[in-house]
């Protein structure tokens, strides 16, 4: 709309979308709380009296609340239409190839963008039904706190939840079926998995739900490997994509349980006025991608410029404490791929002098090397999800390592962390080279 086009934006629930109604945003707001509640007891060492806060679970909530409704106007309706667009608060349904339908409004349109996204998967396991089941979308409006909540899924919903509601005095039990956090680097969420059960939450691995049975307040997960009672339930196992009553097959759109099928452009293999963007158009979930397939689309739609979206720059960060995040390959992805052309280097929290005066020396950094230039990174520890920045643009920018190497960083900081995963690439070739120890010697005879 900025640029001049005609543009409608359709909205049939919350402007803001899942992240800041039921994502991102209430998440990180109550990671932030449980943060503070844990700051009385996590450092003996700093010479301050070591006290446990106590929690006021409701207040938490209002925090979460209020952090909520300081971000919306930035999604508001009114500010975009202050932006140029119509904005119509219904739900819309494809009618035809050309035309969307919401309430009593139809839109004809030369171009689509399905950016829909994506809802909880509730997976059908027996008894769900006879329990009150919460999901994302549901409890960061409860207010009481849970004496013992048992979270079903170990992903990143399911692990940052646990950590903070611990922290903020439950017991928690995570059930995962298979490996917790197992789309990370499993050295690096090995760290994470040690540090919030050295907290308190049990995380159950391997051990799928097979059946839920109880009443509210006390619910029971029966599984092969025993059975979990607590007395909440958030099922946390994934998503599915909201293409549900989009009629999209009026429009010749075609999709399967990912989202819509679309093409490295993003858009649909089958009707070429329609664009995805988002958890919707099948590919990595986060608000960060949506953003970017944005981006690409405003290339496409405004100036017909080619909109291949990449993948293998895109970042991701799971907030638990310490934190995790990935760029690019994984060491496992990237062995396999370059085999005996990839260096691994790595550098750890403990030898950084900024983490050493924190006392957050738990954590490492490993980048993925090829050729000179880094094609993956991997960081466990504090603010790993602003360090994986830097790694995220040498990946965008098909940066050297020595980009890294020539930065001069203030001192002292975590962002070192980084620089010295680079020297790290270049150490052995400059320290345990003959010929470089052979040339210095020349050099040093004959300058005066
Ligand atoms: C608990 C949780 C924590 C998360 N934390 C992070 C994080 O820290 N960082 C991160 O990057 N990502 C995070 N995510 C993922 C992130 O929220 C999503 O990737 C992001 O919201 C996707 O954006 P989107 O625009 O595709 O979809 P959404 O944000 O879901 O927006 C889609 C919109 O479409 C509307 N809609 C749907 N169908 C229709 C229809 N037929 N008609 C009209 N409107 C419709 C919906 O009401 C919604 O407002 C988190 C997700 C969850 C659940
Ligand atoms: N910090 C972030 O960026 C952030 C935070 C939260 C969510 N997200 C996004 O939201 C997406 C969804 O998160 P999620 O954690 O719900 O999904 P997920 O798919 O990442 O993890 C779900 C977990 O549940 C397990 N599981 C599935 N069925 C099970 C069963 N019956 N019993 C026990 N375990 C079972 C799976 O093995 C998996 O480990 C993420 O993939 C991510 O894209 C991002």
């Amino acid at each position: 709309a900025q640029m001049g086009a005609s543009v409608v934006l359709i909205e049939g629930h919350k402007m803001g979308g899942d992240c800041l109604n039921y994502g991102c945003i209430p998440s990180k707001a109550l990671i932030a709380s449980a943060k503070h509640a844990h700051a009385g007891v996590e450092n003996p060492q700093f010479g301050v009296e070591q006290v446990r806060p106590a929690v006021d679970f409701a207040a938490a909530k209002d925090h979460v609340r209020h952090v909520v409704d300081t971000i919306a106007p930035v999604d508001s309706q009114d500010r975009f239409e202050g932006l140029g667009c119509t904005v119509i608060r219904d739900n819309a349904r494809f009618i035809s190839e050309t035309e969307v339908q919401a309430g009593q409004t139809i839109v004809t349109a030369r171009r689509f963008v399905v950016a829909t996204g994506s809802g909880p998967f509730v997976p059908p396991i027996e008894g769900l039904d006879s329990v009150t089941v919460h999901t994302n979308e549901t409890i960061f409006d409860l207010r009481e706190r849970p004496d013992h909540l048992l979270v079903i899924g170990g992903g990143p919903i399911g692990m940052e939840l646990a950590q903070a509601h611990r922290r903020l005095g439950c017991d928690v039990t995570v059930i995962e079926g298979a490996k917790a956090m197992g789309k990370d680097d499993p050295e690096l969420s090995a760290v994470v998995l040690d540090r919030v059960r050295a907290e308190g939450v049990t995380v159950v691995e391997g051990t799928q739900a097979d059946r839920v049975s109880g009443a509210d307040g006390s619910v029971t997960v029966h599984t092969a490997n025993g059975d979990f009672i607590g007395s909440h339930l958030l099922v946390a196992v994934g998503r599915s994509v909201n293409v549900d009553g989009l009629d999209l097959e009026k429009a010749n759109v075609s999709y399967d349980r990912k989202g819509l099928k679309v093409d490295d452009n993003l858009r649909s293999v089958s009707n070429k006025r329609v664009y995805a963007a988002g958890d919707v158009a099948g590919g990595l979930q986060f608000t960060h991608v949506a953003g970017y397939h944005g981006g690409q689309l405003v290339r496409a739609l405004m100036f017909g410029l080619p909109a291949k979206a990449r993948t293998d720059h895109i970042p991701w960060a799971t907030y638990t404490d310490p934190e995790l995040a990935q760029v690019g390959l994984t060491e496992a992805q990237a062995r396999k791929k370059h085999g005996s052309k990839l260096s691994v280097v790595r550098s750890e929290y403990a030898d950084n002098d900024r983490a050493n005066t924190e006392g957050r020396t738990t954590g490492l950094i490993k980048v993925m090397v090829v050729g000179g230039r880094p094609v993956g990174a991997s960081i466990v520890g504090h603010l790993a999800g602003e360090l994986i920045g830097i790694w995220a643009m040498a990946i965008a920018n098909n940066l050297k390592m020595t980009a890294i190497s020539n930065t001069v960083l203030p001192y002292p900081t975590y962002m070192e962390l980084n620089k010295r995963a680079a020297g790290a690439y270049f150490s052995p070739k400059l320290f345990d080279s003959a010929l470089v120890k052979k040339v210095v010697g020349l050099v040093q005879r004959w300058i005066p």
